[in-house]
């Protein structure tokens, strides 16, 4: 069915160029779900462009049904990590489904009747006139997998594709795919990170060296079926397929008798056999018509459709739209605008997890030397199992902050390092510092080379001061004496009805100048805080034609940086008090952007910088009361010209009781502000309305922030 033969592929040439895939040659089986795991970079990415004919490989081919593949296949579906740019905003969540069958030459009724089934297939049946934007992170997923399902496809490719939600939620995701793999015997080839899932629902794992990518281990899967999240997972054969997984996507050696432990790779079986979970009927004969088709070649920009149905491009070439052409707006669907429910989105959590001591000690393998560390599971029925989680979770933060405060991990910056040798370069007692990395090692922010001796992995290496958007001083601000006791006193709090913090300190922002050290960490914190969003306002807004964008308390303005960055004619205008605008002006010298910039120190509730096209207010009006946002936002609508525009970044809280950040971020607004807080989008709506503004649209950000943006009235 799929068979790739000595694929290259080589990026740019000469003395820069790229090797990325070193010669892969794989066969799949119809009905078979193969899982790619490898390294980060290694080349995963390049390979299911290649098969998805979104690239053009410098050697080998691949032939899907005996066809070589030149360009995106008819017969093929693609889903991505981004949902929330796969899914066409404006469009109701049916007709998103049913877009693709258009090409299949199926009459409306048809369509709908395909879409409505294939969302009741992925448990969404009353969703169908929802808008994405309406549907939390893992549910818009679901609507992606179902809008594969709908026409049927030969070969479903997914890239990472429950990499954006939640650990429950990837789950949930994981048990839809093995059973709509089930139910219409579907070819799946998946690309993963994460080792254990790669176990769970792969019928075959397939383990890509580092690049150039080349096969290093292909291990079939045989576990008891169906397979289920608890069992499965605990079963003596999937400890150690994860063991064998990890240590050769690691290249770590393992015992003589493991995958990992002899030198010659694994190849990939000549039949293979779909796994025990597939007891569907055939698949449908591929027709043809196809998810997903994003740009056809590499590298091209990817054109959408905005909600307002502006054309927008954004350059990200390697999540184009999936599940659907990228043609424009669908006529029959209205547009979403003001009033409109706010969309929910799910927290897009680090998943925190233990691997299960002993577990690979059990089969005689060093037990540290073992596949990545995945949070420990908490029995899913055992009913107490959040409030334990909850109370885990600060025991977790206490190794995390020791790390960020000793600067463990600058220490850790060139490689691996026994606790010994830490503890005497961090100054701490060394059998205490091996607590707190058994602890880490645990919670995945490291890793085990040799007993006692760790090394960072790519969460760890983020708390590295050196590093763009280091989370170091996003760790030790949350144990800074003032927060940490504001933290500690939310029942006091929450009984008087006004913060214990502002009580004890004085209002945060006060707090904060006293203290240059805290207001330093604060600023840098706000910068790492908003780095998986920043650029995403840059690319998914549509700035073109705007002259100039003030950034009101715009903290160092890393989100107006990114701005300035990706419009080059736009001007921007750096506002907030007078010891923020320092950090500010040098944060975008370093960047080079201090020529495109003015800077303006002043208070908000006095006035603001006038003649701006743009005026951003990131993570501002949380901070504050319901009167004092209607006050920064009349002094905003008196320096907006009335045809400028106004966009608040906030956590928009969703209606629904799911996980979401804007939850988090509250209970330290309740701490630390008292009247400030995460409003949901008609909350935002009424202060806006109250200051002279109306809400014209929200767009989504990654992490659970939204772009409100409003107009005057
Ligand atoms: N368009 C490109 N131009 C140059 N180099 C590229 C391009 N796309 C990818 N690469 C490089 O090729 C290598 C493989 O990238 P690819 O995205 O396929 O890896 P991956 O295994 O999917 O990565 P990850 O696990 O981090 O998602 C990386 O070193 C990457 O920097
Ligand atoms: C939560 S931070 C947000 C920073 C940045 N916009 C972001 O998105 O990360 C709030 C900012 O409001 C600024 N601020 C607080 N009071 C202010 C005032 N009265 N006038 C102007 N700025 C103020 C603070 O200095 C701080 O930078």
């Amino acid at each position: 069915m799929l068979e790739i033969s000595n694929l290259t592929h080589t990026y740019g040439s000469g003395p820069s160029a790229h090797h990325a895939l070193g010669g892969i040659d794989l066969k799949v089986a119809e009905g078979e779900l193969v899982c790619i795991v490898g390294p980060s970079g290694c080349g995963k990415s390049t390979l299911l462009r290649s098969i998805a004919g979104l690239l053009r490989p410098s050697g080998g081919e691949v032939l899907l049904n005996g066809v070589r593949i030149e360009q995106t296949p008819d017969n093929l579906a693609v889903v991505f990590q981004d949902y929330s740019r796969s899914l066409f905003p404006w469009m109701s969540v049916a007709d998103n489904v049913a877009l693709p069958l258009r090409r299949k030459g199926m009459d409306k009724k048809q369509r709908r009747e395909a879409a409505v089934e294939a969302l009741s297939e992925v448990g969404l049946e009353k969703a169908a006139g929802k808008f994405p934007w309406q549907l939390s992170g893992g549910m818009q997923q679901r609507v992606s997998i179902a809008r594969a399902l709908a026409y049927r496809p030969a070969l479903m490719l997914m890239d990472e594709p429950f990499g954006s939600v939640d650990a429950q939620t990837r789950e949930d995701l994981e048990d839809l795919t093995l059973r709509v793999r089930s139910m219409h015997n579907m070819t799946i080839l998946l690309i993963t990170h994460d080792i254990d899932e790669s176990v769970y629902v792969g019928d075959r794992v397939v383990v890509l060296s580092k690049s150039p990518a080349g096969i290093v281990g292909d291990l079939r899967v045989d576990l008891p079926g169906p397979r289920d999240q608890i069992t499965t997972r605990e079963h003596p054969d999937f400890v150690h397929l994860r063991g064998e997984v990890g240590r050769l996507v690691r290249g770590v050696p393992g015992p003589p008798d493991s995958a990992a432990g002899g030198a010659a790779p694994r190849s990939a079986p000549e039949t293979a056999t779909p796994g025990a979970d597939t007891t569907g009927p055939d698949t449908d004969v591929p027709t043809p018509d196809a998810d997903t088709t994003g740009p056809g070649t590499d590298d091209t920009d990817t054109t959408t459709s905005d909600a307002d149905g502006t054309d927008t491009t954004t350059s990200d070439a390697d999540t184009p739209a999936s599940g659907a052409d990228t043609t424009g707006p669908d006529g029959e669907a209205p547009e979403p605008g003001a009033g409109d429910p706010e969309p929910e989105t799910d927290t897009i959590e680090p998943g925190a997890d233990t691997p299960k001591p002993g577990a690979d000690k059990d089969r005689g393998v060093p037990g540290d030397t073992g596949p990545a560390p995945r949070p420990e599971r908490i029995h899913m029925s055992d009913p107490q199992a959040p409030i334990w989680d909850a109370i885990g979770g600060i025991s977790r933060f206490a190794a995390l902050a020791t790390m960020a405060e000793l600067g463990c991990a600058d220490e850790l910056r060139d490689g691996p390092l026994s606790v010994d040798e830490l503890a005497l370069r961090c100054g701490a007692n060394p059998s205490s510092l091996a607590r707190v990395f058994r602890q880490l090692a645990a919670m995945g922010v490291v890793t085990t080379t040799t007993p006692g001796v760790y090394e960072l992995t790519e969460a760890g290496a983020a708390l590295r001061s050196d590093v763009p958007g280091s989370l170091r001083p996003a760790v030790r601000m949350i144990t800074e004496d003032g927060f940490w006791y504001g933290m500690g006193k939310v029942p006091q709090t929450v009984r008087t009805g006004t913060s214990a913090f502002v009580e004890r300190f004085g209002p945060l922002y006060g707090y904060l100048k006293g203290r240059p050290e805290a207001g330093a960490l604060f600023d840098d914190y706000m910068t790492a805080r908003a780095q998986p969003f920043a650029t995403a306002v840059a690319s998914r807004y549509d700035f073109s034609g705007v002259g100039t964008v003030v950034d009101v308390a715009g903290g160092k303005g890393h989100i107006l940086a990114s701005v300035l960055k990706s419009n080059p004619e736009v001007g921007g205008v750096l506002f907030d008090q007078e010891q923020v605008v320092g950090g500010a002006k040098e944060f975008f010298a370093e960047a080079g952007l201090e020529d495109r910039c003015k800077f303006v120190a002043g208070d908000f509730f006095a006035s603001v910088p006038a003649g701006g096209d743009v005026y951003l207010l990131g993570s501002v009006l949380h901070n504050w009361s319901d009167d004092d946002c209607v006050r920064i936002l009349g002094n905003v609508r008196e320096a907006v010209a009335d045809d400028g525009r106004v966009l608040l970044i906030e956590a928009v809280v969703p209606d629904e009781d799911v996980p979401h950040i804007s939850k988090d971020v509250d209970m330290r607004m309740l701490a630390l502000f008292g009247e400030g807080m995460e409003r949901s989008g008609s909350q935002y709506a009424e202060l806006l309305d109250k200051a002279g503004f109306r809400l014209n649209r929200q767009l989504e950000l990654p992490g659970g922030f939204s772009i409100v943006e409003a107009l005057p009235l």
